[in-house]
């Protein structure tokens, strides 16, 4: 690390501000192709994934199936009570968090010296940045990878500990009694089922009238229609929250009307990118209409200025594994700034872990009918599902007008998360939807229930089922 005779400035090659995944990856690929690099971040808490994100809510989710797979056993012939404690489901919540927590700040303790500055960053220009220390840094080439946070919109403040949002539900220490949930995004939907089956009382308010951030009408009203039967979703609805003594009263008007009094509100009403403080502005950035800096996708380049972004900062797909991946190109690109290479982006792959579980794959149609051919079928009676007590939901698949390969899929099913992937790996490779169908499917699995859609797509592409495959219910299925 380069310093200079002035003590307060810092030199490196590539600075990365914020260790979150995307800036964790980055920093070690910008390092790997051989800059000096710095790690700015105010907190280093172990990225939002393990400490606010994708794994305390999964470790709340997977408690909230054990007890409903016991509310669920009388179906199955067997005599169980679920008695949920509270208090030890959220010790074990916090218990496996902070583990992870404290796995990511281990592997942040091996960085090497001088690579981590605890500091808030912003930019003074397009190659140096000021630090909340007093510290300055010049780069050659910057990585935003700051990420992003829940919104609170100002007519859900004054709620004081009675407030709830990925930032702090997961500390609880006895589960609340009632929950009212602000938006059904993946943030909120994944919250509300889970606490509900965890016993809590809860309602779910949006304001828009798609769920799960899912595309096709037909999957987002199926899904409704099926976690209605849990707990009531009012979509259209504007919400409001007014303190009532240690309650909430969440009341909604719209599309329906309502009340009810909850000792909690969860606020899942999006997540926008961590940029407001970065002072933009002096980093010469073009912003598009959200005050996000444009970029280009396949190399994260902010324009042709030395500076990249990646990770829920750019609000591209705000996901995991879009967040690494987006970490390395940008960290190798600054790297080499100005010969920056060109990276091939995976096909889109979103899974939110309800029961039935939504995804959407590849190319989904806002329009399915007017804008893609379309195949699918329903998850009602499908064999395996039946067997399990769990036969809702169904899945969509879309192929171009004239085309023969799958483009995308939308669906919300049992363990939808790995036909996803199936379908995901298949639209990859190129594979045609007859190929599909023609692949081998085993009995009784879910997959077979994917056979009913690819035939009704196959139809719909008028291409010809193959000649030596049954070709449609098998007896006995
Ligand atoms: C409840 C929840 C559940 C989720 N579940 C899933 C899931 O199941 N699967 C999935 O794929 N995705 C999931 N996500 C999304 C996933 O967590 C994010 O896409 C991912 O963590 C983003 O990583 P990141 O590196 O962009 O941001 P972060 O990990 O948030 O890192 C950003 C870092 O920037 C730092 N920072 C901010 N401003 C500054 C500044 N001015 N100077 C210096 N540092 C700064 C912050 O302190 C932070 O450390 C979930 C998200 C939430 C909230
Ligand atoms: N399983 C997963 O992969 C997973 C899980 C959670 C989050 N995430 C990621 O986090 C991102 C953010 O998710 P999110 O659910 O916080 O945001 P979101 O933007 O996807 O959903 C927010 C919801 O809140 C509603 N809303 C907005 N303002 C409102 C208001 N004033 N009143 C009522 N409703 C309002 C919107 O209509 C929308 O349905 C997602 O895009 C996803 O990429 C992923």
């Amino acid at each position: 690390m380069g310093r200079s005779s002035d003590d307060t400035l810092l030199k490196c090659d590539v600075a990365v501000i914020g260790a979150g995944t995307a800036g964790l990856v980055a920093e070690r690929h910008a390092r790997k192709a051989g800059a000096k690099t710095l790690l700015i971040d105010p907190e280093f808490r172990g990225t939002t994934c393990a400490a606010v994100g994708c794994m305390p809510s999964k470790l709340l989710i997977a408690a909230a199936d054990a007890a409903h797979g016991i509310t669920q056993a009388s179906q199955l012939g067997i005599d169980a009570t679920a008695q949920v404690d509270g208090p030890a489901v959220m010790k074990r919540v916090q218990r496996h968090r902070d583990r992870l927590v404290e796995s990511t700040k281990a592997q942040i303790r091996k960085l090497p010296d001088g690579v981590c500055v605890k500091a808030r960053a912003k930019f003074s220009g397009p190659n140096t940045l000021d630090l909340d220390n007093g510290q300055r840094v010049h780069a050659r080439a910057v990585i935003i990878a700051t990420g992003a946070a829940p919104t609170v919109p100002d007519a859900f403040s004054g709620l004081g500990d009675r407030l709830l949002t990925n930032e702090n539900v997961f500390d609880l220490e006895e589960l609340p009694t009632s929950l009212g949930v602000v938006g059904a995004g993946p943030v909120g939907l994944e919250i509300a089922q889970a606490m509900s089956r965890l016993g809590v009382d809860v309602t779910v308010v949006d304001h828009g009238n798609s769920i799960a951030a899912l595309s096709d009408p037909a999957v987002a009203n199926r899904l409704h229609d099926i976690l209605s039967d849990e707990f009531p979703i009012c979509l259209g609805v504007d919400a409001k929250t007014v303190p009532a003594e240690d309650k909430v009263k969440l009341s909604w008007q719209g599309d329906s009307s309502g009340e009810a009094l909850v000792s909690h509100v969860f606020l899942a009403v999006g997540r926008p990118a961590n940029l407001e403080d970065l002072n933009l502005a002096k980093a010469n950035l073009k912003l598009d209409d959200h005050g996000t800096p444009v970029f280009d996708r396949k190399t994260m380049q902010c324009g042709d200025a030395p500076i990249f972004i990646a990770g829920d900062a750019n609000h591209d797909r705000p996901l995991l594994h879009e967040a690494a991946d987006e970490g390395a190109v940008a960290g190798h690109n600054a790297a080499k700034w100005p010969d920056v290479a060109r990276s091939r982006r995976k096909t889109p792959l979103s899974i939110v872990f309800t029961r039935p579980t939504a995804a959407s794959v590849g190319k989904v149609p806002f329009d399915a009918e007017a804008d893609m051919l379309v195949g699918s079928t329903d998850f009602e009676n499908q064999g395996r599902a039946t067997i399990e007590c769990r036969a809702h939901g169904g899945i969509r698949l879309y192929a171009e007008k004239g085309g023969s390969r799958l483009s995308g899929a939308e669906m919300c099913l049992p363990d939808a998360e790995h036909l996803a992937h199936l379908l995901c790996w298949a639209i990859e490779s190129g594979m045609t939807v007859s190929q599909l169908l023609d692949s081998p499917f085993y009995h009784p699995t879910l997959e077979e229930g994917l056979k009913p859609a690819l035939r009704d797509l196959c139809e719909a592409l008028q291409e010809s089922t193959p000649w030596d495959r049954a070709d449609g219910h098998i007896p006995g299925c």
